[in-house]
């Protein structure tokens, strides 16, 4: 039926499945955690697609593609590399009715299969830097609750792989990917996100640093990983030996970085943005940004309302807008302001018999619901200024929501009540792995435990004196905590 039947405030989980479904962006799939991407999504991905790779290739980075499939030798190769995600390497053991003889596994991730090429192509500082991106899926046979977009045992994603021959560039860049990510939240999805430092439990353990832009989602109360931008150091290079004759013919080891972000963000975005009546897709990302429904009554000039809905459709996309019309005579119109506004579409333009005789459109924003006339005349510029101010109101009030959410605090007791707040929690840490791990024992709980999130690059003043949150001793730094996706 129309609309949603699960309230966002009432029943998250349940509005969220019921939302990315009647979207028409998710059906689901007989094999748990695995989800089927409908247009509807695949076109968000595709316009951040299309910006990303034109960024990276601003950047002279290039597209490539590794194999799917890793012998277990080469995913094994560093045994404290793998160690932690082993359960949830996918494997094959089987072509038709015999087995192979060594399993082969499909990529989690794919360091382990580039690098040894990176080994075998990088051998003076000539051939640095190198830098390197696919556009692929990825599996990952985890078990915690699947959720489309958020958690699926099957994801999109691009993954960087690059290599330089000073650890200054590779830290360059670290940032530069990172800004593109938090252009990817903030300008796209209008989400707003809090740049920042992975603690030394939480990082790629594989790495030097882990850099990440951390979303957070209100009405769970939960941070969410958008995107990680990782410095690796030298550890990979070490391990795979991929070593270079520098300038002064020494042999010396590349510093590398890998980044990547996944249809993890679509998700984020349906989460922040989304309503009681469905989908709200910012007009950046929206593939359909204007959609035209024709009011006829009775037999009041109704092909005069037809021909105008299609003139419409005509000026809006030779100005570069993406605009539809919904001429199908088996719905009514009150139908399809319900299925348009499930499916998230940032503007309606109603023309009925009235507007015909005004020579003026009625316009209705999805995010606010404001109703405004337009006058024909000035349908293009209008209708430009609309999307502009839905997109950048769509972030103002995230932002604003988000906000509201983070708590300052300087005690134990202040921090758990905010944890049972559903607040993302600001406070001074001492920056001790031992504390932090203590934190999540002492969180433990149905909820899942709270777990450092980032530390932020933009930190507050921290006095002489102040004391660390968890443990009581001097405080380094803020850092942002959380319940977590
Ligand atoms: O996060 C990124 C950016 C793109 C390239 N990879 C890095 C680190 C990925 C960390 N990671 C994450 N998950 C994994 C899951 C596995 F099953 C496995 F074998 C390995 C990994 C694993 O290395
Ligand atoms: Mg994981």
């Amino acid at each position: 039926g129309l609309g949603v039947s699960y309230k966002k405030d009432e029943n998250f989980g349940e509005w969220y499945s019921e939302v990315v479904v009647n979207g028409e962006m998710i059906e689901y799939y007989d094999i748990s955690g695995c989800y089927i991407l409908r247009p509807w999504a695949m076109s968000i991905w595709e316009i951040m697609q299309t910006f990303f790779d034109a960024e990276i290739k601003k950047m002279k980075i290039k597209n490539c593609y590794f194999p799917l499939f890793v012998s277990s030798g080469v995913l094994q190769k560093e045994k404290d590399h793998i160690e932690g995600f082993a359960p949830e390497v996918a494997w094959v053991t089987k072509s038709g009715e015999s087995e192979l003889e060594m399993p082969i596994a499909i990529r989690p991730t794919s360091e382990t299969v580039m690098y040894p090429y990176f080994s075998k192509w990088i051998r003076g500082h000539r051939d640095l830097p190198l830098r390197l991106n696919q556009w692929c899926n990825v599996v990952r046979w985890e078990f915690s609750n699947p959720t489309p977009f958020i958690r699926s045992r099957e994801f999109l994603w691009q993954e960087g792989h690059t290599a330089f021959a000073t650890k200054e560039e590779a830290d360059t860049e670290v940032l530069e990917i990172l800004e593109l990510y938090r252009c990817i939240y903030e300008e796209f999805l209008a989400v707003p996100v809090i740049k920042g430092k992975k603690s030394e439990h939480e990082k790629f353990a594989g790495g030097l640093y882990t850099m990440t832009v951390e979303a957070f989602v209100p009405n769970t109360g939960r941070g969410v990983q958008g995107a990680t931008s990782h410095c690796l150091g030298q550890n990979f290079a070490k391990m795979f030996e991929i070593n270079f004759e520098n300038e002064k013919g020494e042999k010396a080891m590349v510093w590398q970085n890998s980044w990547a972000y996944t249809t993890r963000t679509i998700g984020v975005m349906i989460m922040v943005h989304g309503d009681d009546k469905g989908l709200v897709l910012p007009p950046k990302v929206a593939a359909v940004q204007v959609i035209v429904i024709p009011v006829p009554y009775k037999n009041a000039n109704t092909q005069g309302i037809f021909d105008a809905c299609a003139a419409t459709v005509k000026s809006l996309n030779e100005a570069g807008i993406r605009a539809d019309a919904d001429f199908r005579e088996n719905y009514s119109p009150g139908w399809k302001y319900s299925h348009w506004e499930m499916k998230g579409v940032p503007l309606r333009i109603e023309i009925g018999p009235k507007d015909l005789a005004n020579n003026q459109v009625r316009a209705v924003r999805r995010d606010n619901a404001a109703k405004i006339d337009i006058p024909m005349a000035d349908l293009v510029e209008q209708v430009k200024n609309m999307l502009d101010n839905i997109q950048q109101n769509l972030f103002d009030v995230a932002k604003q929501k988000r906000d509201a959410c983070i708590h300052v605090v300087h005690t134990w007791e202040e921090f758990v009540e905010a944890l049972g707040q559903k607040k993302m929690i600001l406070a001074p840490w001492c920056d001790e792995e031992e504390v932090e791990k203590d934190v999540k024992t002492r969180t433990k709980g149905e909820m899942g435990a709270a777990k450092s999130l980032c530390s932020p690059f933009d930190q507050p003043p921290l006095p002489e004196g102040t004391l660390c949150l968890a443990s009581g001793k001097p405080a380094k730094k803020w850092t942002y905590w959380g319940r977590s996706y």
